[in-house]
């Protein structure tokens, strides 16, 4: 995308959630989550690219003992739209017997978390957690009612930007949750 063009989306983006709003969901979400596994010696992984900041901003506020980590799948690209899930790097860590944390930046379908708890799964780890700052609502869930552990903000069914989510891959940086206009 054009530069021009990246700067109208923003300008004509409808803003779900500012920056106050999303550090207040981080501070609750960091609360659960302290109160739930801050004992466990967790794992703590990343869902890259999307999971970058959220993951970062979470952490700092996270202040008990444990390993973070990083697991990158895909299944959006360009589109706004998902289609099959893409692993782009895998496992590096061993997980068989821990508690592990998931960190994402939106639940949306819910496809790629419960790909990627279900491996974790697989791989022996004791019991896996998830978090994501953003929860779609709308019944097309992977699962009935299928929703993550910690969730930061209840969103409406539109396409969104922001906090570590991509418009056409720009964007990630922008400092709210907006949605794309029209979409
Ligand atoms: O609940 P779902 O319908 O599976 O969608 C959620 C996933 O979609 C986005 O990732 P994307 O595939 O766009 O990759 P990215 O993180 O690199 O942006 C987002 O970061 C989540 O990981
Ligand atoms: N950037 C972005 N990625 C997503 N992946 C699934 N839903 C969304 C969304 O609304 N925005």
């Amino acid at each position: 995308m054009q530069y021009d063009q990246a700067l109208k989306v923003l300008e004509e983006a409808d803003c779900l959630a500012d920056r106050t709003a999303v550090e207040a969901a981080l501070d609750r979400m960091a609360d659960a989550i302290t109160a739930s596994i801050g004992k466990k010696n967790p794992m703590v992984f990343c869902i890259m690219n999307g999971g970058l900041i959220v993951t970062g901003q979470l952490l700092t506020r996270l202040t008990f003992p444990l390993e973070l980590g990083y697991l990158h799948a895909t299944r959006y690209g360009h589109q706004t739209s998902g289609g099959d899930l893409e692993w782009k790097a895998l496992f590096h860590a061993d997980v068989e017997g821990r508690t592990v944390l998931l960190v994402d930046d939106i639940l949306d379908e819910g496809v790629t978390l419960k790909a990627l708890a279900d491996e974790c799964l697989a791989r022996g780890a004791k019991k896996v957690l998830t978090a994501v700052l953003v929860n779609k609502q709308h019944e097309r869930k992977v699962m009935p009612g299928y929703c993550a552990d910690f969730t930061g903000l209840e969103l409406p069914d539109r396409f969104v930007f922001g906090y570590g989510l991509d418009y056409e891959n720009m964007w990630r940086n922008a400092p709210g949750v907006y949605a794309v206009k029209g979409l």
